[in-house]
């Protein structure tokens, strides 16, 4: 453990909020504040070791990708920051804030959004139905207001139609807003994912493997919209990907797991000279 860290833990023992965003007053890459910090954490499935001792700093707006060879452990990575997976070992962070093992309603509630790596829409639903589901942390009022359509609920819900949208025209998506999203092409679909995390207002935006199944025109959509988006919301985005072509292009920063081991965190630039990453993947075949 830094001395930093721990320094941070005696001052929460304390009671006073650890202020790791305040760590020379800079994260590693970029120079800017962290907004997520995490901390030695070590996730076991049973024997398997997912990730031993993984700790790193993304800080606010940079585009962060978590890289490696199948089975190094990047989704479990992602479920941990998320809250659907608590760690054996270690810290999450964000925005200063202890979110280890808190769940996935106080990550989501902190400001963590998330996609997935399989589409996870209402496929019967229209798109401007899944954005607005989207929002639903945001609604402030509760469920009996709903049913009976209270007026607070009515305009909420209105508000919520509105926001969504607007989302689907500053994505490309105002002319498919009515249609089934099981019917529109897959590419379509994932950008209507993405829709949906940002309807969320998301600080922290998770991407799990956006670009899979994609083809090469897909591909460069969705990064002009994930782009796009950073730069009208703000937001840190932190991302799954394989293909290096999108990583090396889309991110500021990115970080390099093997077996569950961070091997590498770094610039594109620096990371793709360096002979551990290479070594990983040409051992593995990629
Ligand atoms: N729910 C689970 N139960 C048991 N083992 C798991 C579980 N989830 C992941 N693992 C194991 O943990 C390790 C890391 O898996 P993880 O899915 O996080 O890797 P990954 O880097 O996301 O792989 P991929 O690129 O193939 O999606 C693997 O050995 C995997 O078999």
């Amino acid at each position: 453990m830094s001395d930093l860290l721990a320094t941070a833990w005696a001052l929460e023992q304390a009671g006073v909020t650890p202020a790791f965003a305040a760590r020379d007053g800079k994260a590693a890459v970029t120079g800017n504040v962290a907004l997520l910090h995490l901390a030695d954490i070590d996730l076991a499935f049973g024997g398997v070791k997912a990730l031993s001792g993984v700790g790193f700093e993304a800080a606010a707006g940079e585009t962060l990708a978590i890289i490696g060879p199948n089975g190094a452990g990047k989704s479990s990575l992602l479920n941990v920051i998320n809250g659907i997976y608590r760690p054996q070992g270690g810290r999450v962070l964000f925005e200063g804030r202890d979110l280890t093992a808190k769940g996935a309603r106080a990550a989501a509630a902190a400001g963590i959004a998330r996609t997935f790596q399989n589409i996870a829409l209402f496929k019967g639903l229209s798109v401007v139905g899944n954005i607005v589901t989207g929002r639903s942390l945001a609604h402030r009022a509760g469920i009996v207001e709903q049913v009976l359509g209270l007026p607070r609920a009515r305009r909420e819900e209105g508000e919520a139609h509105a926001a969504a949208l607007e989302l689907l025209d500053f994505l490309g998506l105002g002319a498919y807003a009515e249609r089934p999203v099981g019917a529109l092409p897959y590419g379509l679909q994932k950008r209507v994912e993405l829709a949906r995390a940002l309807a969320a207002r998301p600080r922290l935006l998770l991407l799990d493997e956006p670009m899979a199944g994609m083809s090469a025109g897909e591909k460069q959509e969705l990064s002009d919209a994930i782009r796009a988006a950073k730069a009208r919301f703000g937001m840190t985005v932190l991302l799954i990907e394989h293909d290096i072509g999108v990583v090396m292009t889309l991110s500021d920063h990115i970080v390099v797991l093997d077996y569950g081991i961070k091997i590498a965190d770094g610039t594109p630039d620096a990371v793709r000279n360096d002979p551990r990453v290479i070594e990983a993947y040409l051992g593995q075949g990629h």
